[in-house]
């Protein structure tokens, strides 16, 4: 009650930044379907269940189970259900962290054994479970150790999911690839066999009428995001079917552990509209339709169906698309963007920057006036390596004038995902970024990635150019695109429209040797281009001879993206890009790789994937109540991305990419951008009880403590039974 009068006495009013913090403060302390988050640790979580029927539940479940059984050294990819058989005779080695009392207030006295555990106690008994399975394991760091390791964190995710979180949270570099590329894609690969237990939803082709009433099934009358696959292009594994799911849980895994979204409050969801795998359509094991795809119009009225249904019952969710096959990856994300709150993963956060990305606010363009104003304008201009542009402001101007170049000098000055990886590579170099326009590159996949990375690519640098029409144009000479096809070039039946602004002109070609259909090696030869970069799905496209060809390389300091995931479709490994082209080359992949010794120092892995962003862009949508997620916000989300977190001596060093260990903190600054850009572009209708007047009063800091104030944090609530 003293709440609520404080409440309300707080909301006549119009307030002031600090006030609206200690609103918030309230809002978050006073709202009981809140009670999961740590920043509100002590508030209890009201239940309506007791007995057995809590320890189940994994939402409020506080038993931690054995992670593995006694020695794992002859475990193999075959003896899982020995392992399952194993964990489950352990089970009553588990440690409980309800308090004696809480035994008491939920019938679970004598359903447990007595001991007490702190969370703490817990997370470290998991360890050393888990660390024993490692050092056990006989074969070393393999797929079959990675997909044990999944399974055991898996089976803690069904008993216990704050555990689960936890361990993620505090070890997201070593689990993160774990859960996400590379061993989701075996997991993916292999989920019928794997499959346990149900997670997430399934809508499939046979349900079409049925979808409307069937979303109701979902427990959760609050659902924040979906991640959604039709599992037609997994990572690069191709057509998976159902078992796709994985990924759309692996991606929600990262929602929880990098941007704090509350775990009962995602959805991961399988759109099953039959598959075109043969193998799959032939496995008796298989959970899916066994029936091909459906196409056209049959196949968008199941998305749209999906669609409705789960906005008409979540009207403020995210829905993120995730691996759908180019065909459909750009022609959904343009019906659906301007109506509902939607992203697409893969075309969208690999190439942030299609649009303005680098451009001064547009009064700017163009514009002659003097920078000679302003010592400090001049610095910072200078500074950004941009002495180059022939952008000047007038002296009333100069306010807005130096927060841009100090914005665009953040943006200049570090990197994030495609194209920051490629501005690193320029500035790895020792080159200015305005010499971006001149580099050379050389993309070997036209899907939905490679398309959305050269777009992008081609902006930016038509932006350091001027940002002129015929800078735009020529900036498309700097790629040559090579695809399943070879060199994709304007003479190429049936050219994918997509493709078609990126296609060679013959007669340029003639100059260099090369014609529609060469392969990679020719290409790489004879262009002798600064970057190689690679979103394929062909594991070892960049073979000897491509890398070899790669030597002859103008640039000083050339540049390997082999962005495929997972790791088996890496275009090539670092050991052969740093043996075979040499040891001063930078080195990107999408799946983590360990660095390499080259004896006389360290060759730097980066690892260059959209997990950087869409956990920002999913979270600040979310406190912001944008209406749709527009390229502002995105172009947003990827700067400050970029903003701050790479420095010169650390690119001089080949490190282009921040470690995945900041994503935490990388993704609560990159929500607080979208927050910003959300409300800038009137597109905020506010969250809870903020609404966009006071996201509006918001200073960047206070964003930036409302974001992490909203960021779930995995730590046991107390646990209250209530009757319905
Ligand atoms: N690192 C990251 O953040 C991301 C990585 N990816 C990865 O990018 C890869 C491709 O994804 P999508 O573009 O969606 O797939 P896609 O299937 O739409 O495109 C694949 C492209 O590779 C081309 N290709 C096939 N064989 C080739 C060959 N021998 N030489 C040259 N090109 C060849 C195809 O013609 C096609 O243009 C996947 O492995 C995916 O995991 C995708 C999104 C983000
Ligand atoms: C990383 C990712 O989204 C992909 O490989 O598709
Ligand atoms: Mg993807």
């Amino acid at each position: 009650m003293a709440l609520f009068s404080s409440l309300q006495r707080l909301l006549r009013k119009p307030s002031s930044s600090s006030q609206i913090l200690q609103r918030m403060k309230l809002l978050a302390a006073g709202d009981p379907s809140r009670s999961f988050t740590t920043c509100e640790g002590s508030r209890p979580a009201i239940v309506h269940k007791r007995s057995l029927d809590i320890l189940h539940d994994p939402w409020f479940n506080k038993v931690l189970n054995s992670a593995s059984g006694p020695s794992s050294d002859c475990l193999n990819f075959l003896q899982f259900d020995w392992i399952e058989l194993v964990v489950g005779l352990f089970d009553t080695r588990q440690g409980t962290a309800f308090s004696m009392t809480e035994r008491d207030r939920l019938d679970l006295r004598g359903l447990l054994p007595p001991n007490h555990m702190t969370p703490q106690q817990q997370i470290e008994r998991f360890m050393v479970d888990l660390k024993r399975f490692q050092v056990n394991a006989r074969d070393g760091p393999s797929d079959t150790n990675a997909l044990a390791k999944w399974r055991i964190l898996n089976r803690l995710h069904d008993r216990n999911e704050t555990m689960y979180y936890k361990v993620l949270v505090e070890n997201i570099e070593e689990y993160a690839p774990i859960v996400y590329t590379p061993t989701v894609g075996l997991v993916c690969q292999n989920y019928s066999g794997l499959f346990r237990r149900p997670r997430g939803m399934y809508f499939s082709a046979a349900d079409r009428g049925e979808m409307m009433s069937m979303v109701y099934n979902w427990p959760a009358d609050q659902v924040d995001m979906i991640v959604v696959t039709d599992g037609s292009r997994i990572l690069g594994l191709g057509d998976l079917g159902v078992q796709g799911i994985g990924i759309a849980i692996g991606k929600l895994d990262l929602y929880v552990a990098a941007a704090g979204i509350n775990p009962q409050r995602v959805l991961p969801v399988m759109i099953d509209v039959g598959t075109n795998n043969e193998k799959l359509l032939r496995d008796p094991l298989y959970l899916g339709l066994q029936e091909h795809r459906l196409d056209g119009e049959d196949y968008i009225s199941v998305i749209d169906e999906f669609m409705e249904a789960v906005f008409t019952r979540w009207p403020h969710v995210i829905v993120q698309f995730e691996d759908f096959q180019s065909k459909w990856a750009f022609k959904l994300l343009q019906r659906y963007r301007n109506n509902y709150r939607m992203f697409n993963d893969d075309v969208q956060c690999t190439s942030c920057y299609l649009h303005d990305t680098f451009g001064l606010p547009r009064e700017y363009n163009n514009v002659k006036v003097l920078i000679e104003h302003d010592p400090t304008v001049r610095a910072l201009w200078l500074h950004a390596d941009l002495y180059l542009c022939n952008f000047m402001v007038t002296a009333s101007q100069l306010h807005n004038f130096k927060s841009s170049v100090l914005r665009l000098h953040n943006i200049l000055g570090t990197a994030g995902v495609a194209i920051a990886g490629l501005l690193g590579a320029v500035r790895a170099q020792g080159r200015p970024m305005i010499d971006f326009p001149k580099q050379k590159i050389v993309v070997a996949g036209a899907g939905s990635a490679g398309i959305g990375v050269l777009n992008a690519a081609r902006k930016t640098m038509a932006r350091l150019l001027g940002n002129t029409e015929s800078a735009f144009e020529s900036a498309r000479s700097q790629f040559w695109v090579v695809d399943a096809m070879g060199l994709v070039t304007e003479s190429r039946a049936n050219i994918d429209p997509e493709a078609l602004p990126f296609a060679r002109k013959l007669k340029e070609l003639e100059r260099q040797g090369l014609h529609e259909g060469s392969n990679l090696a020719e290409v790489v030869k004879k262009v002798k281009p600064d970057v190689l970069l690679g979103l394929s799905a062909v594991g070892g496209l960049f073979s000897k001879e491509v890398l070899e060809s790669f030597k002859e390389s103008s640039s000083t300091r050339p540049a390997i993206f082999a962005m495929s995931n997972p790791t088996k479709n890496a275009e090539c490994t670092p050991e052969e890009a740093f043996s075979i082209v040499g040891d001063h080359i930078v080195f990107a992949s999408g799946s983590p790789f360990p660095d390499v010794n080259l004896g006389n120092g360290i060759g730097h892995c980066n690892q260059g994937n959209n997990m950087y962003l869409f956990p920002g862009i999913g979270l600040g949508t979310l406190l912001s109540g944008a209406r749709v997620i527009s390229d502002g916000m995105l172009q947003a989300a990827a700067e400050r991305y970029l903003a701050g977190y790479m420095k010169d001596d650390e690119v001089l060093n080949g490190i282009i990419y921040p470690s995945i260990s900041s994503i935490r903190d990388i993704t609560k600054e990159v929500a607080a951008a979208v927050v910003r850009e959300a409300v800038a572009e009137d597109l905020a209708e506010g969250y809870r009880e903020m609404d966009p007047r006071e996201l509006q009063k918001l200073t960047p800091e206070e964003t930036v403590a409302y974001v992490k104030k909203n960021m779930w944090d995995p730590a046991y609530p107390t646990v209250v039974y209530r009757k319905e």
